[in-house]
Parts: C-alpha cells; structure tokens; sequence
C-alpha cells in the first residue's frame, strides 16, 4: 500500500517513522511519503493561503497551489488513488472506516490549516473521478489535518496484511468484528494494591475464560457505549455466541 501526505509541516509526520508504522516502511511494506505543500508554490514567501472570499476571519489554503501538489501525487502509479481529506466537518472517522481504507492501493492525505483547504479542490477531483473522502476524527476542532491523519493512517496501517504479528489479536479489539468494546485484560502480578485478577482468568479453563470475556465485553458496551448495542444485529450476537 501507499500512502502520501501533503502537508505544511511535514515534521508532525515524522512519528510515522516509529513503531510499527516504521518498521513496516522499512521493510517496504508501506510506501509512506511525506511532501511539503510550499513546493510547488512559485513565489519567495512560499504563500499557500490567501483572505476568503465573503469576509470572515483567518485565511483559506489556495486552490492552484494544492493542485499543482495533488496533481502530481495522484498522477503517478497505482492507476486508483483516494483523496483523503481530513476535516472537522466530515463524516465521522470509524473502524469501519479504516478497514475499507486499508484495501485501498494508494490513499492520499491532504492536511489542511488556517480555516481549511478551498472547496473547489475535493469538488474537482471528484469531478476527475478521483474518490474523495472528507473525514472528521471527532466532534472538536484541531489546528490542522496532521493530527488527524497520524490517527487514521495508524488505524489503517495496522490493518494492512503483514502489520501486526497475530492477525487474530484484530478480531477481538474494540470496534473488532463483534462492534464491542474489548473486555479488561490483566497480567501479573496476581495481586497488586489490594486488587486481585478475576479468578477465572487464573483457572486455566479456556471455555470459561471465552464465556467471561464475552460478557464482559457486553457488559463494558453496554455501560459505555450503549449506542454500539444497539447497533449490534442478531447475527452477530450469535456468530460471536454473545448474550445481552
Ligand atoms: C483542521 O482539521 C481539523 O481540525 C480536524 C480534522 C479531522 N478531524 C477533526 N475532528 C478535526
């Protein structure tokens, strides 16, 4: 997979060296770039933004120079790019989000500042039949797109095939296959602070172990999510042999 980002601060990326996110960039896994939008600005202030039209405070990032830059990071290979433009007036960021990016060949993230990136650029690539997709992390606003593409590409990332060591550990995570939120996980030592391991975890009884863990799992979406119980369709409760 390859992913590039477009960015007035490139360095806010440069977590994406650490981790997993790192080493699968190494190992050529991921081909994960990281370009400074004032590259392809022309003049000798590298400007990128102007005043918006309509009055109103701050500054809106320019259309030409974004572009100019969007041009030739989606013109290249793979032939099918996605857009990805992280906003705080996108639909909401999920894991069923990131599953459907993590099948994508090649996604690029345009992180806008100031009051946001013209409105002309998604509505014209989208015209060119370039996939776009404005996404928002949350319901609060940020300083700019960087943040938010450090989270969804990690989300997406971690997906990819080859990223994490037992694929089987993505099942049972929150927001995994089941919709729930994962159960409490506890390690040694058996007592600490006054406060013991649930004693079925130390019985070596797997099936009663899986039934806990199941109900804990309901038991902590319930109390916190009650949105995702909702949610859940029958057959998954039974796929999962889960009982509300
Ligand atoms: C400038 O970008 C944001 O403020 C932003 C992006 C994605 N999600 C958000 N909740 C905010």
């Amino acid at each position: 997979m390859r992913i590039d980002v477009v960015t007035i601060f490139p360095d806010y990326l440069a977590a994406l060296d650490l981790s997993l996110v790192g080493k699968a960039r190494r190992t050529g896994l991921l081909d994960l770039r990281v370009h400074d939008l004032r590259d392809w600005t022309t003049d000798r202030h590298r400007t990128v933004d102007d005043t918006p039209f309509g009055g109103g405070a701050g500054m809106v990032m320019r259309p030409d120079i974004w572009g100019r830059a969007l041009d030739d990071v989606l013109g290249g290979p793979p032939a099918q790019s996605r857009l990805v433009v992280p906003t705080p007036s996108g639909e909401v960021f999920t894991q069923r989000h990131a599953e459907a990016l993590a099948g994508e060949e090649h996604l690029v993230f345009a992180c806008g500042r100031y009051e946001g990136i013209d409105a002309r650029v998604a509505e014209h690539y989208r015209a060119a039949g370039v996939p776009v997709s404005e996404l928002s992390i949350g319901d609060y606003v940020l300083n700019g797109g960087e943040v938010a593409a450090l989270v969804m590409i990690e989300a997406v990332a971690r997906l990819v095939p080859g990223m994490v060591g037992n694929p089987e550990s993505l099942v049972e995570e929150s927001h995994g296959a089941a919709g729930l939120l994962e159960y409490p996980v506890y390690t040694k030592p058996p007592e600490w602070a006054g406060l013991e391991v649930p004693e079925v975890l130390l019985s070596g009884h797997h099936g009663r172990v899986e039934r806990w863990r199941r109900d804990e799992a309901i038991t902590r979406t319930s109390a916190r999510r009650p949105d995702m119980i909702e949610a859940l369709d029958p057959a998954t409760l039974d796929k999962h042999d889960l009982r509300l």
